[in-house]
């Protein structure tokens, strides 16, 4: 597995980088590189059917709350250590990132060259980088900081892990959020 994530403008022969590369999850995902920063995405190398788990994820490390890391309890968050860093965020994701079973699985059916994407906020509460979302969804939330920013009624459409369930049950269903995230 590739052990860290180079940022694409950070590297001097994109080129090179790409012919260079292996899937870390070959015929499972891979990595379809874009220009620009960010615009790189993780795609489907099979077709999988709802609810399958793709894959088990192993090989992470603890790490400092950055862009590239998953949240997996209230106070640990993880490097992920191979190409699902790739996996971008979507407001109708086609996979969930249960990071209580530590497994990637299909939200709904997959078709070979699909992206593959999950809703950060299912495992993210307070995000290190928040983004304006481009996945285009129908109901899409616009501006992506984490859990702790959307209406429980938002939250509630989607998986999300036990340390974000927890929390947005302290947090109680009338906490006050932006009235974009409503
Ligand atoms: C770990 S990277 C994912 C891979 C990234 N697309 C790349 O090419 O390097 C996470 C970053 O990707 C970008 N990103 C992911 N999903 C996005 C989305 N739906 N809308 C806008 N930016 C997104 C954000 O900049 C986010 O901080």
């Amino acid at each position: 597995m590739p052990a860290t994530y180079v940022k694409e403008d950070t590297i001097t022969d994109a080129e090179a980088v790409k012919k260079a590369y292996k899937p870390s999850h070959p015929g499972l995902f891979e990595i379809v590189y874009a220009e620009g920063s960010f615009n790189s995405q993780l795609v489907a190398s099979k077709d999988f059917n709802k609810d399958e788990v793709i894959c088990v994820i192993e090989g992470t490390t603890p790490g400092p709350k950055k862009y590239t890391t998953v949240q997996v309890s209230r106070d640990l968050h993880i490097e992920l250590n191979s190409d699902l860093v790739f996996l971008n965020h979507s407001c109708d994701p086609s996979v969930s990132l249960d990071t209580d079973k530590m497994q990637l699985i299909a939200a709904k059916d997959i078709k070979k060259g699909d992206p593959l994407t999950f809703f950060y906020p299912s495992s993210e509460w307070e995000m290190d980088q928040p983004f304006p979302c481009w996945c285009g969804a129908q109901k899409c939330s616009k501006s992506i900081q984490g859990a702790k920013f959307l209406s429980t009624e938002t939250m509630d459409r989607y998986f999300v892990a036990s340390h974000i369930a927890e929390l947005l049950k302290e947090r109680g269903p009338d906490a006050a959020v932006a009235p974009s995230q409503k």
